[in-house]
């Protein structure tokens, strides 16, 4: 059982990149394998154009990330709203991820049957819950099961303490009820594969 963690931010002090870090902490506690993708990872990934595509084949480092989300069962997204929406770098980087290599692939083969949570953070009143029903739509629609548990934390910008944990207890709660139900439900989807 491994779980891929994704955050939608590469900006230094993100919000979201720390709630992926303590999705990351609280999942390793639970005894998962866990792959946390960091911004270098994502930086060099460039905007889709299929041109580009067409061209060079996916580039290396999408080919990489690839990689990890087939090798995982389940994945948790750490999600900015943008304009209550997802931002253009989690979905340019889940578009590219979703391109076959070769013909005979399977279709979304990085997607398909895989479990997943769902997480935000924002300065906002609404934590960013608005883009959230983009993610979910949109991985809904590849073949992604998204567990209905879901954490969006507004006013981030008074969340965290000074190492990056979560202040109210309430909050650490339901980012672990959040990460416990996708590995459960992995789990038991496993079981009955
Ligand atoms: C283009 C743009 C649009 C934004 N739209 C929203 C929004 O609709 N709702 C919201 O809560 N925050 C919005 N924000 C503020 C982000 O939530 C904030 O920048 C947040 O810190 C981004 O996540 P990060 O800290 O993980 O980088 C927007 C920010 C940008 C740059």
């Amino acid at each position: 059982m491994k779980l891929l963690i994704l955050p939608g931010s590469i900006r230094k002090e993100s919000y979201n990149l720390k709630l992926a870090a303590l999705a990351a902490e609280h999942a390793r506690q639970a005894g998962v394998e866990v792959d946390l993708v960091a911004p270098d990872d994502l930086r060099p990934i460039p905007l889709y154009n299929g041109d580009l595509e067409e061209a060079e084949g996916l580039p290396t480092a999408v080919k990489t990330l690839k990689q990890r989300f087939i090798a995982a069962q389940a994945i948790v997204l750490a999600c900015p709203e943008y304009n209550s929406s997802i931002t253009p770098l989690l979905k340019n980087t889940l578009d590219w991820v979703s391109r076959a290599e070769t013909d005979d692939e399977p279709s979304l083969a990085a997607y398909q049957g895989k479990v997943a949570g769902l997480l935000s953070a924002s300065p906002g009143g609404f934590g960013g819950m608005r883009g959230l029903v983009t993610v979910r739509s949109m991985l809904g629609n590849i073949g992604v099961i998204v567990v209905p548990t879901q954490l969006a934390i507004p006013k981030a910008y008074e969340a965290f303490d000074d190492q990056g944990a979560l202040k109210e207890a309430r909050q650490q709660k339901s980012l672990a009820g959040v990460v416990d139900e996708v590995i459960r439900v992995a789990k038991a989807l496993a079981i009955k594969s």
